[in-house]
């Protein structure tokens, strides 16, 4: 007796273009003529499915109106069938592979000397194929400021919380949990294509360090993605991508999305330049230079109406300045033909710096096997079984499961009169917080050194830093990547910050019921660890704050939203100034780092661009 499973047949999965002479012309071939059936009037850099970061959303948006066509470019390969991409706990695998661009910063003279590793995703999706899919709306004050940077008020300005919180919202359909009752619903959205909510796993220490913070004066906050701010401590909440297995329920939304006739995705194509028409009064971005690889064939692709660069805070300065914009004396020192004198292309570079502490944990609920490197790991294959069955269990962990804003000046959480006040307030507004702490069920050392199990992480972060740094080319080539300096610590306020985030967590972890359910004391001597910031002094404190600063992978505001004359790269619109034709639209257009996670702003900007690009070109 032969038992067969039925199976429904699958749907025919429509392609992603990997020729790309279907969407261009060969330019370094004159034997070969490009098909080039589509004649697309919009060409994007990237997108995958409504899941992605800005280029994805823009080119998912953009093609629901049938009079534009729609061409994204992405340079990496598609994520939908990337396991790794998949597994929540899983994101941190896909480092330094094939699916990472691999980027290093420049040594950092503040921070220990060292440079730091920078993950950026080369994958349809971008980043958010690799992150650790927080949900953050940041805080509404961070928006209503942007005006200011166009010389506007936020009621002249397209820009300010509330015209952006309808994108935010848009963006999700918010999945109410038992657990949290207290999130109020009609703060968040109903019908957009991200699933949100608290589905990971909430471990016990988690659960600990929230109940710590509120000892430590710190508010339960129901929810950090509302207009009434983030100050206090929450569960994280975050992004479900899939309900069983990411291609069950991601498929039909990719696959709605490539059968559309007015959009073509094509994946390995990786652009070198904007090609400009130099004919007018001003030159027009007409098209996209791109090839496969450093020997590649050369294609171009034009376009009717407009090029959108959404290749992210590090790769769309590095594109716009190899198209011959950018700061004059850089571009020609690299030899690179000029076309426009724009000196804050690459410049303003932010990030959130990061401090990791690791501690000894006794609760027994550490998932620090998960870093077992060698032998056979039963617990994570056991854990692989619960989450491809029963789609729950340890590996539905985003790692950073619980998190607090708070301010550096907020008395119930720094009650020591002694602590020194920060000499300046670089925060958006007075609900606005400039230290996050995070914790995380399992430690790790991003500098890649082994830690003592089963250990438990919690971190600070600066939220609002001052420290600005630059994205600069490292040659002409286009494949040499661009040399990163986020000049890490290098104002005072940095490095205060940091060390008030570092005694905010220290009172947290002596504070019940952390310091007697979890933290194991057995690790006070072990170098691997960090018990020995419990007798730190403050210059201790300091010296440890210098060597273990890192990202938390937020790099923004490298083609900013703001005056010209004050370093901006684009106007109100995020049209590039100086030419005609050419949008950008990603995390380097924010004129300012927001006191939050970056991927919603980054989402709800291109949502917004989306309403106005098709308004733009569908006009009578
Ligand atoms: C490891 C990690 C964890 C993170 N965790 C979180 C989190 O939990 N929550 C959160 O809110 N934020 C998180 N972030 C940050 C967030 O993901 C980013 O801020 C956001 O995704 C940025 O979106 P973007 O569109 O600006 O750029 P990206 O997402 O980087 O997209 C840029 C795209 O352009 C493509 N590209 C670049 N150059 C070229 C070229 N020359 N030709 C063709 N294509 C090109 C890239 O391959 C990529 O697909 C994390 C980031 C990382 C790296």
């Amino acid at each position: 007796l032969l038992i067969f499973k039925a199976t429904k047949r699958a749907p025919k999965k429509p392609p992603l273009l990997n020729d790309l002479r279907d969407v261009a012309s060969r330019v370094d071939a004159d034997d070969e003529e490009a098909s080039f059936p589509l004649s697309p009037s919009l060409v994007l850099k990237r997108l995958k499915s409504p899941e992605g970061t800005a280029g994805c959303v823009l080119a998912a948006r953009l093609s629901e109106e049938p009079n534009l066509r729609v061409l994204l470019l992405e340079s990496g390969e598609s994520s939908v069938d990337l396991k790794l991409s998949n597994i929540p706990a899983a994101f941190h695998k896909l480092f330094k592979t094939k699916h990472d661009y691999d980027l290093s910063t420049v040594p950092q003279p503040n921070a220990g000397g060292s440079s730091r590793y920078w993950p950026r995703a080369r994958l349809l999706g971008g980043c958010t194929a690799i992150n650790a899919m927080i949900l953050h709306h940041a805080t509404p004050s961070d928006f209503d400021e942007w005006p200011k940077f166009l010389g506007k008020t936020k009621d002249n300005s397209i820009w300010s919380y509330q015209g952006l919180k309808k994108y935010l919202l848009k963006l999700e359909t918010f999945i109410p949990h038992k657990d949290h009752p207290d999130v109020d619903v009609s703060e968040r959205g109903s019908s957009g294509p991200m699933k949100t909510g608290y589905f990971g796993h909430n471990s016990y220490i988690t659960r600990q360090f929230i109940r710590a913070c509120q000892t430590a004066g710190i508010p339960a906050l129901p929810d950090a993605n509302t207009s009434k701010g983030t100050l206090g401590v929450t569960k994280t909440s975050f992004v479900k991508l899939f309900t069983f297995s990411t291609n069950q329920a991601n498929f039909p939304i990719s696959q709605l999305l490539l059968e559309r006739p007015n959009l073509r995705v094509c994946t390995s194509a990786i652009v070198t330049k904007v090609i400009f028409d130099k004919s007018g009064d001003q030159p027009r971005a007409v098209g996209v230079g791109f090839t496969t690889s450093r020997d590649g064939p050369r294609f171009e692709a034009r376009a009717r109406k407009e090029v959108i660069l959404c290749a992210g805070a590090i790769h769309t300065p590095h594109i716009l300045m190899l198209s011959g914009i950018g700061p004059a004396a850089q571009l020609a020192f690299h030899d690179v033909a000029p076309l426009v004198d724009l000196p804050g292309v690459g410049e303003h570079l932010m990030d959130h710096p990061t401090v990791d502490v690791n501690l000894l944990d006794k609760s027994g609920h550490s998932l620090g096997w998960m870093r077992k490197a060698t032998g056979v790991n039963f617990q994570a294959i056991s854990a692989l079984f619960q989450w491809t069955w029963m789609g729950n269990g340890p590996l539905t962990t985003n790692l950073a499961e619980g998190m607090a804003f708070i301010r550096a000046d907020d008395p119930k959480v720094f009650p020591d009169p002694q602590e020194l006040p920060l000499a300046e307030d670089s925060t958006s507004g007075p609900g606005c917080p400039d230290i996050e702490l995070f914790v995380t069920p399992m430690g790790y050392n991003l500098f890649g050194e082994q830690i003592t199990e089963p250990a438990f992480g919690v971190h600070a972060v600066g939220l609002r830093p001052t420290s600005l740094g630059t994205v600069r080319l490292r040659s002409n080539d286009p494949f040499d990547s661009p040399v990163i300096d986020p000049r890490y610590l290098s104002t005072q306020h940095d490095v205060q910050v940091l060390i008030k985030g570092v005694k905010a967590l220290i009172r947290i972890t002596q504070a019940e019921p952390l310091v007697s359910k979890v933290v194991d004391r057995a690790g006070d001597d072990d170098p691997t660890l960090d018990h020995h910031l419990f007798k730190a002094t403050r210059a201790e404190i300091e010296e440890f704050v210098r060597e273990r600063v890192n990202t938390l992978y937020h790099p923004t505001s490298t083609a900013r939203m703001a005056r010209r004359e004050d370093g901006g790269v684009v106007d109100e619109e995020l049209k590039v100034y100086g030419v005609r034709g050419l949008r950008v639209v990603d995390a380097s257009i924010f004129p300012t780092i927001p006191a939050g996670h970056t991927a919603a702003p980054t989402l709800a900007v291109a949502e917004k661009m989306a309403d106005l690009v098709k308004a733009e070109h569908t006009k009578a």
